[in-house]
């Protein structure tokens, strides 16, 4: 029988990578292409940890792997954008999923230029133009912290959704 001053951490064995990833496959959740610009450099990637933190002031948080090529740039810039996507970026989503070139990420689709200075994408679902307000390290991932400054919604509602390690179309 566990004592109640037993702590939790002394008696659960630490949860798999891969279990943990099994259970995270039926979290669906959308897909957005993450952006920057500034000092740094341009840069942008396929992200689902996009979450609501508060709407005093509008916060939204983000994760990145600390390993991904587009890291360093996002570390060093100040501006920020969420473009979430409509069901036809599938390709667009696959493409800045990693392993390509930045200029070529870029090329697939139209691009204008937010208030923070982050590349704003023509077409999104929604986009949310932030400044990167603080960043907290935890594990391999940073989560930034964005206050959103604008947000532009397309005329209709439609969205991608990436479930049981697929796309699924709303
Ligand atoms: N949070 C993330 O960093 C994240 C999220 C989704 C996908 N991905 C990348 O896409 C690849 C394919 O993903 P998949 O869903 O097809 O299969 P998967 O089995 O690798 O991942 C299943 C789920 O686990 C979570 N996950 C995966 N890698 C993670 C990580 N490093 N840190 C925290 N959570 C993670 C995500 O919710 C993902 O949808 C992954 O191997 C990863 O490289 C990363
Ligand atoms: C559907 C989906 C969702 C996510 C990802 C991929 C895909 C396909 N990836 C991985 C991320 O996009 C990839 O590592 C980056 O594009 C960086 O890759 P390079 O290091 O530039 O090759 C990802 N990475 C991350 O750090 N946080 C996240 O939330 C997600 N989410």
């Amino acid at each position: 029988m566990m004592s109640t001053a037993t702590k939790l951490s002394e008696i659960a064995p630490p949860l798999s990578k891969d279990a943990f990833r099994e259970g995270m496959s039926r979290l669906g959740a959308a897909v957005n292409i993450i952006t920057t610009d500034g000092p740094a450099g341009r840069a942008g990637f396929t992200a689902s940890t996009v979450c609501s933190v508060t709407d005093s002031p509008p916060t939204l948080l983000v994760c990145l792997n600390r390993s991904s090529s587009v890291y360093d740039r996002f570390a060093d810039n100040d501006a920020l954008c969420v473009n979430t996507l409509k069901p036809d970026h599938e390709q667009l989503s696959r493409l800045f999923g990693g392993k390509t070139a930045m200029d070529e990420r870029f090329a697939a689709a139209t691009w204008s230029v937010g208030t923070s200075g982050a590349p704003v994408l023509e077409g999104a679902t929604v986009s949310f133009d932030c400044r990167i307000a603080n960043r907290a390290e935890v594990g391999s991932h940073t989560v930034f912290f964005c206050e959103v400054l604008a947000v532009e919604c397309h005329q209709v509602a439609s969205g991608l959704i990436y479930f049981d390690r697929g796309y699924h179309r709303v």
